[in-house]
């Protein structure tokens, strides 16, 4: 009889509990935050655009609300289209959105095995973000100001050599800088092959960081089937690209290892660190995949970001006047802008604001949830991807009105909330790079417009060829090529650049400047 009790104790036991699991799972599937309808089995695939992918989804957003769900087979999105969501998730609870979704195209195939960026936050990360934080935070991007401010003057020269080639000039001048500051490089303008090594591993890397676009990043399993398969396109594209972004992150930093050895390398992130590593491996593969950081973290961010502000010149005669007029009386016609007249600029802060505001360099931050966890009573589950939509914020217009239009009177007229603190990121995971990419914009626009007039094209039979506003698709968001022509303002502009590079060449000694954070 005794048995029977438990037996049917047992059995009641069993059922509570498979009811609670159901219960639970039924209660957590129904309480996702709200989304489009999908097709059996395909859920919203086909919902979610190629191009314009942030458009779509601050439409998704006007229609269900701030936050929004679109499931794939096997996978769960959560789209995060205001300000207010996203502060209380990747702000205030970093600790469990920091984490980025899996990519194990452009990680394990391809070869961006320990990149910080996609890496997720575990203790090594840590360890990566804190040598980063070390080495591009105040004190560190104070001492590179020199540095930026001597590089400019070559930047002009580039520029009134090539004019058309503009994006090309923003890219090497870019890849100086990065390459300065990760190895204590100098010599990028000359060494062709590092850059062009460094360009294809990172447009490598541009094309398969870019969540949903492989089909082996959904289902990870692809990644066993051999090159010669017939559909294996994707490994037959990662056997071309690993040998090159191996190349991109090893070279550079063993030859600087190699100087540190001998005594002969010059101060920067990677061998004042090396020196503080003391030899321990682990520390050096994160010095290693850090300082690899830096030069994919700028080249293509800040290329967009100058293109962007090209375009909006010459279609904004007008912002381009007001603007050259406030440099030409504050700093005059004697000397280049410097980073340390910032402040001074208010306007030309503005044109930089508004830059970043009309056409933001990364639209859509993706990361990944690492814990279930619930909000506004919504349940969240552990591996969902969530977007933060960044131009859904930068185009909000109850925010900024009138939207698309290029206007920095909003910033110092009617003063719309700063948009630098989305521009960068959020979180524990905001750009370690904040500091000297908005030192290296801000002097790049500064520069140009001291010296340079940038206006519409014209062709061969004299019109005027009207530049197309439009992006391409992908993780940074750059303008489709245009062309635009680019002037010296003057003569005296033109002497001014010559003489700014003439000495900017004497002044070696000031590039060894460099101060780690503590
Ligand atoms: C216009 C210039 C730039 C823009 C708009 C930009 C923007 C961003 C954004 C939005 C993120 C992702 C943040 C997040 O997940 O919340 C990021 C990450 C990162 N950026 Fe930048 N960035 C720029 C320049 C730079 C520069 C100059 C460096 C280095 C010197 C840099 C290094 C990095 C690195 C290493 C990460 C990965 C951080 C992580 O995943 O934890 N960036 N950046």
């Amino acid at each position: 009889m005794s048995w029977l009790l438990v037996d049917i104790a047992a059995g009641l036991a069993a059922g509570l509990f498979l009811l609670f699991i159901f219960n639970s799972w039924h209660r957590k599937a129904v309480h996702l935050p709200p989304g489009p309808p999908g097709l059996p089995l395909l859920g919203n695939l086909l919902q979610i655009p190629r191009k314009k992918e942030f458009e779509a989804f601050r439409d998704m957003g006007d229609i269900y609300g701030d936050l929004v769900t679109l499931r794939v087979p096997g996978h769960i999105f959560m789209l995060l289209n205001s300000r207010k969501a996203i502060a209380d998730l990747l702000d205030a609870r970093s600790a469990i959105y920091s984490d980025r979704p899996s990519m194990v195209m452009c990680t394990d195939l391809v070869g961006w095995t320990g990149t910080v960026v996609l890496a997720n936050n575990t203790p090594r990360f840590r360890n990566c973000r804190k040598l980063l934080r070390k080495g591009l935070g105040p004190s560190a991007a104070q001492s590179f100001i020199p540095f930026l401010n001597r590089q400019s003057a070559f930047y002009l020269e580039n520029l009134q050599k090539r004019p058309d080639a503009f994006t090309d000039i923003f890219k090497r001048t870019a890849a100086a800088i990065s390459m300065k500051i990760a190895y204590g490089y100098d010599g990028i303008q000359e060494d062709e092959e590092l850059y062009v090594v460094g360009c294809l591993a990172n447009h490598y890397f541009t094309e398969t960081a870019v969540v949903g676009t492989w089909f082996v990043d959904m289902l990870p399993i692809l990644r066993h089937v051999p090159r010669w398969f017939p559909l294996a396109y994707f490994q037959r594209y990662a056997n071309r690209a690993k040998p090159i972004v191996d190349e991109s992150v090893n070279k550079p930093f063993e030859e600087t290892k190699r100087h540190v050895k001998l005594g002969t390398a010059g101060a920067s992130f990677t061998s004042m660190l090396l020196g503080d590593a003391k030899g321990d491996a682990e520390t050096e593969d994160c010095i290693k995949w850090a300082s690899t950081g830096i030069f994919l973290g700028q080249l293509d961010t800040t290329t967009s970001a100058l293109s962007w502000f090209f375009l909006a010149m010459a279609l904004h005669p007008e912002v381009q006047a007001k603007a050259q007029a406030e440099i030409d009386k504050v700093i005059g016609d004697g000397r280049l802008p410097r980073v340390e007249d910032r402040d001074a600029l208010p306007y030309v802060s503005a044109v930089m604001q508004e830059t970043f505001r009309w056409h933001p360099v990364v639209p859509l931050i993706p990361r990944a949830l690492s814990k279930d966890d619930e909000y506004r009573g919504y349940f969240m589950p552990a591996k969902t991807t969530l977007i933060a939509n960044v131009w859904a914020i930068m185009h909000d217009r109850s925010v900024y009105p009138d939207e698309d239009k290029f206007r920095p009177e909003r910033f110092t007229e009617d003063g719309a909330p700063d948009c630098l603190n989305v521009a960068f990121g959020f979180g524990r995971r905001v750009c370690p790079g904040i500091l000297i990419a908005q030192a290296h914009v801000f002097l790049s626009i500064a520069t140009t417009l001291a010296t340079f007039n940038i206006s519409k094209a014209r062709d061969s039979q004299d019109n005027i060829v009207e530049p197309t506003v439009e992006d391409t698709p992908g993780a940074i968001n750059f303008p489709q090529p245009f062309k635009v022509s680019v002037e010296p303002r003057s003569a005296a502009a033109a002497e001014l650049i010559r003489k700014s590079a003439e000495h900017s060449r004497t002044l070696p000694e000031r590039l060894e400047i460099f101060s780690l954070d503590a």
